[in-house]
Formats: C-alpha cells, sequence, structure tokens
C-alpha cells in the first residue's frame, strides 16, 4: 500500500518512481470512499490527483508555499500532508475543512473558499519573500473556471512587475462548476491541444507560403519580429504580452512531464504560467460523466453515484427556479444573471427556456451587479441569483450601480443564513447587514415556500433595488394559510397573544396598555406578554419557540417579511402592547434586523422623554394619549464570530438560535426582566 507509506509532508518523496501510478490509484480509492460517507468537493479533486502529487514531489513544504484557488480541490494536498484521518471526521463540525486552512496545518499557506484569489495572495508571498531575504518557492494553483474572476487579473497585471519567481499553475479542465464560459475560456481552448495549436501554427506557415512571392516575405518578416515569431510559435500570448512567462500546455496527468516543466518554470525570474490539462472527475465514471453532479456531492452510493438520501421535498432553490420560469413565460423583460453558479442557484430551467435572457458572466460577481444594472438601465427586469457570501464581493457595485441610480434589479440571494459543511468562507450571515446600510435598498425574507414564490413575483415588477435572501435546503411548507398579500415594508402577524390571526386586518388596535389592557410588565399579576419577531428561516423556529412557551406567556408571533424598510407602525404597536420584544434572524447581530429595531426604538425611547422637543406624533403630553409602553427586547442572532463547518443544525444549537436554546434565553430573560 503507497498511501500507507505517507504520514508526513514530503513523504512522497520517498515513493519509487515505479510505485506512483500505485500512489494516485489508492489516494483516487480513498477520496472516493470517504466523499461518498459524507459528502464534499470529489470531482475537481479526483482531477488534480497527479498535479498534486507532482507539486508535492518538486516543492518542499511547508518551506515552499502552494496557494488553492477556491481550495475545494485541495484533497489530496491534505493526505499528502499528513492528514488522512482528518478525513473521517471531513466537514463536520470540530472536525477538518474542505477547504485549506492555516490553523489546521503549517502545509496550508493561505486559506480560501472564495474564488480568483490566489493569484494576488501568491504575489503577496512572493513579494514579502524580496523583502525578508527568504528564498522559498511560491505557487498559485487556479482553475480555469477561478481564471474568469477579475480579481485574477488585477493580479496577472501586477504579477508582471515581478522579477522574482512566481509560479502560476492554470488547472484547466474545461470547466467550472458547470461549463465554463466566455472568451478566456475560448482562448484556452485554442490553447489546450498542442497538437490543434501545432496544426494551426503549421497551417498559418503553410498558407502564407502558399501566396506567391508576398507570402513568401510576409512570413519571412514575421519571423524577424520578436513578437512576430511569438505570435506563430507561443500558444500562451495572451500571458505572455503580459509580461508573463507561459509554459504548456502540459499533460496533468503526467507526472514526470509535470516535473519537467516545473524545472522550467523554477529558472524564470519573474511570473511564470504552466498551463496543466486536468479532466475533472477523472477515475470515478459516474464523476467523469457528470462532473458538475460530482461537483459538491452529497454522500452517495459508490457503484451507482446515486445519492443516500433521496430528496423528497423541494428546497428553496427549486421554488425560486419554478417561479422563474413562471415569470420568463409571463413577462419578455424578465432577464436572469448568474455568476457561474447555474446550478447552484436553480436557473438552469430558465436557461433552459430563455437562452437569450439567461446570462452565466462566468466567477464575478461584481460584475453580475453592474450588468444587472445596465440590462434594468435599459429597461429590463434583471434578476440576479447569487449566493449571499459570493455577493459580499459585490458591495460597491451595488451601492455605486444599482442603488444611487435607483435601479430595478432584483438580488435572488440564496444560501442566506448558515449553510454548514462549507464553513466560515460560505456562510450568508452577513447579508442582512450589508445590504440594510445601502439607501433605496429593499429587503425581504420569506417564512416559507409560498412566499418566496410571492416574493420573487412582487419583486421584479417592485421597480426598485430589492433583495430576497432565503436559505440554502429545504423550503418550509408550514404555515400555509398564512399567506397575507404582500405589502412594501408590512409584516405579517401570524399570531397575537396566543390567538392565530388571518392577515394584518385582525390586529388589535392599540388602546391603553394593549389589547388585555394590562400595563405593566407582569407586576400587575398579568404574565408577561411575548412578541417573535423573526426573519425568514427564523419564523419556522420561531412557531416552534411559540409552542414551547405558550403555556407560560402570551406569544405573539410575528413574520418580519421586511428588513427595510422595518414595519415600524406594528413596532411602535408591540412596543406598546408587549412587554418583551424578541427578534430572531439567521445573521449577525451587527447591523442585522435586530439591532435596527432596538436603535428605532431607543430613538423613540429617547424622543418620548421629558423635555424632548421632537415627541412623534400622537404622543404628546396632554394630547389625551397614555405615553407608549417602551418593551425590552431581546436580540437573538448570530453572534460578532466566523461560524465554522458543520451539520446546520449543529450550528444552530452550537450558537444558541435553535428553538430549546431560543425558548430558554427568552425565559432567562422574563427572569431577569421579573427581578428588575
Ligand atoms: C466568489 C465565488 N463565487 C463562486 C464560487 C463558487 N465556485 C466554487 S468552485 C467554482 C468553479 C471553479 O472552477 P475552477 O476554478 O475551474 O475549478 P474546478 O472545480 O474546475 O477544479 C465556483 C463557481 C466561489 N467559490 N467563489
Ligand atoms: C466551493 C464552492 O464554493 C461551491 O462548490 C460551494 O461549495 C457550493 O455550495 P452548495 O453546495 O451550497 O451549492
Ligand atoms: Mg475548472
Amino acid at each position: 500500500m503507497a498511501l500507507e507509506k505517507i504520514e508526513k509532508p514530503n513523504d512522497i518523496k520517498q515513493i519509487e518512481e515505479a510505485e506512483l501510478s500505485v500512489l494516485a490509484e489508492e489516494i483516487r480509492e480513498f477520496l472516493i470512499r470517504r466523499v461518498s460517507e459524507h459528502g464534499g468537493h470529489l470531482a475537481s479533486n479526483l482531477g488534480v490527483v497527479e498535479l498534486t502529487m507532482a507539486m508535492h514531489l518538486y516543492f518542499q513544504l511547508p518551506e515552499d508555499k502552494i496557494i488553492w484557488d477556491v481550495g475545494h480541490q485541495s484533497y489530496t494536498h491534505k493526505l499528502l500532508t499528513g492528514r488522512k484521518e482528518g478525513f473521517e471526521t471531513l466537514r463536520q463540525f470540530g472536525g477538518m475543512s474542505g477547504f485549506p486552512k492555516r490553523k489546521e496545518s503549517d502545509c496550508d499557506s493561505f486559506d480560501t473558499g472564495h474564488s480568483s484569489t490566489s493569484i494576488s495572495a501568491g504575489l503577496g508571498y512572493a513579494a514579502a519573500r524580496e523583502l525578508t531575504g527568504d528564498s522559498y518557492r511560491v505557487v498559485s494553483v487556479i482553475g480555469d473556471g477561478a481564471l474568469t474572476g477579475g480579481m485574477a487579473y488585477e493580479a496577472l497585471n501586477n504579477a508582471a512587475l515581478l522579477e522574482t519567481n512566481f509560479i502560476i499553475v492554470l488547472n484547466d479542465n474545461n470547466m467550472s462548476i458547470s461549463e465554463n464560459v466566455g472568451g478566456l475560456s475560448s482562448h484556452l481552448g485554442n490553447l489546450r491541444t498542442a497538437e490543434a495549436y501545432q496544426g494551426l501554427k503549421t497551417g498559418v506557415t503553410n498558407s502564407l507560403n502558399k501566396i506567391p512571392v508576398y507570402g513568401e516575405r510576409m512570413v519571412e518578416r514575421i519571423r524577424r519580429t520578436k513578437s512576430g515569431i511569438k505570435q506563430l510559435l507561443i500558444p500562451g500570448m495572451l500571458f505572455e504580452n503580459m509580461g508573463i512567462t507561459y509554459l504548456g500546455p502540459v499533460d496533468g496527468h503526467d507526472i514526470n512531464a509535470m516535473l519537467r516543466i516545473f524545472r522550467e518554470a523554477a529558472k524564470v525570474n519573474g511570473a511564470v504560467l504552466v498551463h496543466v490539462m486536468t479532466q475533472k472527475g477523472r477515475g470515478y465514471l459516474p464523476a467523469e460523466r457528470h462532473p458538475a453532479r460530482f461537483h459538491g456531492t452529497d454522500a452517495f452510493e459508490i457503484e451507482t453515484g446515486l445519492p443516500k438520501k433521496r430528496r423528497t421535498t423541494a428546497n428553496y432553490t427549486d421554488v425560486f427556479s419554478t417561479v422563474m420560469r413562471k415569470l420568463g413565460e409571463r413577462d419578455t423583460k424578465v432577464a436572469a444573471i448568474t455568476a457561474a453558479m447555474e446550478d447552484g442557484t436553480g436557473l438552469k430551467r430558465f436557461h433552459n427556456m430563455f437562452p437569450e435572457r439567461f446570462f452565466d458572466v462566468g466567477i464575478a460577481e461584481g460584475h453580475a451587479v453592474t450588468f444587472a444594472a445596465g440590462l434594468a438601465a435599459a429597461g429590463l427586469k434583471p434578476v440576479l441569483a447569487v449566493y449571499s457570501s459570493f455577493l459580499q464581493r459585490a458591495y460597491d457595485q451595488m451601492l455605486h450601480d444599482v442603488c444611487i441610480q435607483d435601479l430595478p434589479v432584483t438580488f435572488a440571494v440564496d444560501r442566506a443564513g448558515l449553510v454548514g459543511s462549507d464553513g466560515e468562507t460560505h456562510q450568508g450571515i452577513f447579508d442582512l447587514s450589508y445590504l440594510s446600510s445601502i439607501p433605496n435598498m429593499t429587503i425581504m425574507a420569506p417564512k416559507n415556500k409560498w412566499e418566496l414564490s410571492d416574493m420573487v413575483k412582487f419583486a421584479v415588477n417592485f421597480g426598485h433595488p430589492i433583495a430576497i435572501r432565503y436559505p440554502r435546503g429545504q423550503a418550509y411548507d408550514g404555515l400555509k394559510e398564512h399567506r397575507a398579500k404582500i405589502i412594501y415594508g408590512k409584516s405579517e402577524v401570524i399570531c397575537w397573544n396566543n390567538q392565530i390571526l388571518q392577515g394584518m386586518m385582525d390586529i388589535p388596535a392599540v388602546q391603553g396598555g394593549g389589547p388585555s389592557g394590562e400595563l405593566s410588565l407582569g407586576s400587575k399579576g398579568g404574565k408577561v406578554k411575548l412578541a417573535l419577531l423573526a426573519v425568514g428561516s427564523m419564523v419556522k423556529t420561531a412557531e416552534e419557540v411559540w409552542q414551547q412557551l405558550k403555556e407560560e406567556y402570551p406569544c405573539t408571533l410575528v413574520n418580519v417579511r421586511f428588513v427595510k424598510p422595518m414595519d415600524t407602525e406594528l413596532l411602535d404597536n408591540l412596543a406598546e402592547t408587549h412587554d418583551l420584544l424578541v427578534t430572531m434572524e439567521e445573521n449577525v447581530l451587527s447591523g442585522g434586523f435586530g439591532e435596527h429595531a432596538v436603535r428605532y426604538l431607543e430613538n423613540l425611547r429617547c424622543q418620548n422623554a421629558e423635555g424632548c422637543q421632537s415627541k412623534p406624533k400622537g404622543w404628546e403630553n396632554g394630547s389625551g394619549k397614555e405615553k407608549p409602553r417602551q418593551a425590552r427586547i431581546l436580540n437573538i442572532a448570530i453572534p460578532d464570530v466566523y461560524v465554522e463547518h458543520g451539520n446546520v443544525e449543529v450550528l444552530r444549537k452550537e450558537l444558541g438560535i435553535d428553538s430549546e436554546s431560543v425558548a430558554e434565553r427568552i425565559r432567562e430573560a422574563v427572569r431577569a426582566l421579573e427581578t428588575n
């Protein structure tokens, strides 16, 4: 067993050359078995087995620095650096991450997860090396998909100035998650087969030679100019013209060929791009046939490649997919955009049905947003479907290109909230904060699958920037009967003091101390009145909390619906009629719904203070109305931390946002209120 001999970094160097192919096979078997148990990024990892082995044979770790772009293809690297045991806990809570992590190993030089960062980080290492006088080698490994991201070009542009060695390995498997797109992809396609290139080169020369006198002269003239010769002889002219040496293409499954090219690359003084061609999914037939399906997979049966658990219910992405199909049919102005996540965001159907109105822009979220702004300015109704954590990349484009101009772009923000096994880099727990800070942006979150559908329909005809955030996974199909019409800025009250309502009309009017007439916090013998204000996915949790607490306290349950603008009329009402308002959201506390609600009510409290000049209308002393009673607020949200990988249910418990923890936190808060 060759793999057994690998216990620590550089052990691969002790493996006989003849045994390397056995090692590659064992690594593939190992990865297929381990990923089949709990899921993970299989196809990309199977594709880079020999490439990773060649790098570990040539470079010395941890001294040399290997930086993996996205990092989803780093499993063989983990194996070769002594982390075989970690695979039993891959992507599980407390276990080994599916991405490179500096805290996990000193052979992981840079943490990744989002795309197109590796060249910038590698260049940083290379520049630092010049300053510190170190002599380590730096290698950034970037995929053809990741090379569609703008940051990679910014880094290449900068790397061209470097005067010391910096190796960029372009791992070209002719695939992003799904088919790779765009001009660069076509360019790589042209370079991909050396034979095709050789044919083209010979073809050009032959054709010119065929032109009597002039043709021969042109060939001669081209040969005499340096760049002309390169045009004819060097495939990677695009990179060469930028000042980056291009080597390749080389077969990424031929270890010796790669070792030869790394030796050459290491001699270059400056940035050098090594073009390596690999096959995504290599060595496992289902993954070779369906690389997109096995890009990131749940647990599966090895024999068939079928998922171990069949999905029986729709997830939010399916619901979005269906409503987009309907909207596309109804309105030819509706266009859909994805940044390389056609499958993940559910836009495949829209693509198939309306190819002319579907745009995959590559891994380029910033560009996607400004492109959507352009479509909107030209009169279309663009819907950009994007994961919450990837949209972080496009903050300025949302602000500068969409919202200042108040353009009607719909942001379908998928994977909002905890996403689970991908961990820190992918948790969608910041969007409410970053979206809330942008003027002109409206933010909604659905409680269940019907509401997502209603919200998307509302959004495309809204006429202004609007974001709908919904979580990864199964769509909630409870609370079906609560489907009040969506009214801009209005929340939906599901139950009031334990009494289930149907729509806004039923909310009791605010009179004195509220519906029951009790004025103060339990002190007059009444029970503390709770109001749960839950955002999106937390409505289901709030419903469970209500079930647990309804015997103890009268409880109101509100589906917030609009995080921005907040339903301040309802907040005023709740603050007057309830004792404790509990905000619940799967977002960080900072800048989230809860914090905005606190600030709003604090302002109100301040305005109502004695001597304050600007009291809200209707609350003036002596106006005949009581001063509003100000409820206390408990914020349930994600604390100021990065949330690691793990099962979502486990993470929710750890963070204290599952229903049992929330119920307990409420009981504690009530006890504190009663004793104060
Ligand atoms: C900013 C950002 N957007 C989207 C993604 C989702 N994503 C992860 S891998 C990937 C495709 C990468 O393709 P490539 O670099 O060619 O690697 P391969 O999977 O083919 O090995 C995408 C779109 C991401 N990780 N980061
Ligand atoms: C590595 C990466 O960014 C994607 O592959 C991501 O893991 C997809 O996540 P979903 O499984 O939620 O689509
Ligand atoms: Mg690729």
